[in-house]
């Protein structure tokens, strides 16, 4: 048997999450021998590895200036699947792309990628949470041969912790799902973990909104965080896992009733920036909702539930006790998830930890790609 090559790497989107997934793929020495980085790609430069001008892009040298000065700019993704191609020819190694943006036009082309034998890893959540055909497309193209390419996708729900993996691992060894239910938003669970407390709070929303947008903690643009899309878009992710919900959401998070708290008159804003900054005008109507709580002893949390059992799965704004471990054990960005099956029936098994920032992300998607290289290297 020839010794594994490892893989190639094509990095499109290099924002917050993308920039530490480069620093973790140049920096730590066993991935940086195995992983190969061939091409970087934003939304107006690509940077493309040749045989004669392989790309080095650990530190000292300095990728972003190296990707801002490259004279081709951003190349149509047939193109770059084109090229991935030859590139993944000429070096014999298997070449996966790795979408760190969240662009819907880019997770509508993994069919493509894949069926041009292009492994896909990504933490952008429109592709496996889209419509069904999306959905169906995208598996079929990635459950072909046994060298085929693959599809991952860890760090769409619950950033680098374990879930998507824990479920699988469930259903595959046959173990049925009853009900998953949990906080799966690191914003909003930041938001509300400072805001509405048991020992209440002077905090204003618009404030810890910020600061979760500061954090990077939120979407590019902050309504996806806070109308409830997000959520939405991860159950759907996790519903599309368990066999009897598969067809359940024709319409990917659409179908899935959520409630939204963005205020009606920032619904047509599709600047975050400017999003943010009117948010402080009602801050009054947040206090009133966080008060009505606090005044029957609760505190206020924003709980994602798949009911597998009754089919139904929603995503909601709710009110715990003060002294329930949603109000107790949760702070910073956590998420935690409960999973109740046939074999954990006492008691749920449980996966709690940060759920968002750009560090624990590409966590999940550098652990990803070390599956394929594992798989196909
Ligand atoms: N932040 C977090 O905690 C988590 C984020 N995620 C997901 O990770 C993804 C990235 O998030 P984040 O890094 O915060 O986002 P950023 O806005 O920081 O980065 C997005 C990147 O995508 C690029 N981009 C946008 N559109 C295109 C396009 N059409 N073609 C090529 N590049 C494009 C942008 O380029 P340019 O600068 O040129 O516009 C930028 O480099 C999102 O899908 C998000 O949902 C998942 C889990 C947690
Ligand atoms: N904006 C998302 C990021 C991770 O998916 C969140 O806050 O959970
Ligand atoms: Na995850």
């Amino acid at each position: 048997m020839s010794a594994p090559t490892g893989i190639n790497v094509a990095i499109v989107g290099v924002g917050l999450v993308g920039s530490s997934v480069i620093s973790q793929l140049t920096t730590i020495p066993n991935l940086a021998s195995q992983i190969h980085i061939v091409a970087l790609q934003n939304s107006k430069k690509t940077l493309l590895s040749t045989p004669t001008s392989p790309l080095s892009l650990a530190p000292p040298a300095d990728w972003k200036t190296l990707l801002a000065n490259s004279s081709q700019s951003a190349l149509p993704l047939a193109d770059l699947a084109k090229k991935l191609q030859q590139i993944a020819q000429e070096s014999k190694r298997h070449t996966v792309v790795v979408d760190n943006t969240s662009n819907d036009s880019v997770a509508s082309f993994y069919p493509e990628f894949l069926k041009a034998g292009l492994s896909v890893v990504t933490p952008n959540k429109k592709g496996l949470s889209g419509s069904l055909d999306l959905y169906k497309a995208i598996l079929s193209a990635s459950t072909g041969s046994d060298k085929g390419p693959l599809m991952y996708g860890e760090s769409t729900v619950g950033a680098g912790l374990p879930i998507l993996t824990t479920l699988k691992d469930l259903v595959q060894t046959g173990d049925e799902i009853h009900k998953i239910e949990g906080v799966l938003s690191g914003t909003l669970s930041y938001i509300f973990n400072e805001w509405s407390t048991p020992a209440g709070g002077s905090k204003k929303f618009s404030e810890v909104v910020k600061v979760a947008k500061d954090q990077g903690y939120t979407e590019p643009h902050p309504a996806d965080d806070l109308s409830g899309s997000d959520v939405s878009r991860k159950l759907t992710i996790l519903s599309r896992l368990i066999p009897s919900l598969t067809d359940k959401l024709p319409k990917g998070f659409e179908s899935v009733p959520t409630h939204s708290l963005t205020p009606a008159p920032l619904e047509s804003v599709t600047s975050g920036d400017e999003y943010v900054q009117k948010l402080p005008e009602f801050d009054g109507d947040f206090d009133k909702l966080n008060a009505a709580a606090r005044e029957e002893g609760c505190v206020l949390r924003y709980v994602g539930v798949i009911d597998a059992r009754a089919g139904e799965v929603k995503a909601s704004l709710e009110k715990y006790p003060k002294d329930h471990p949603f109000a107790t054990s949760l702070s910073g960005s956590d998420n935690i998830l409960a999973f109740h099956t046939k074999r954990y029936s006492q008691r749920p098994l449980l996966v709690q930890g940060a759920g968002a920032g750009a560090e624990v992300t590409a966590m999940g998607v550098v652990a990803d790609l070390v599956r394929v290289a594992e798989r196909r290297g």
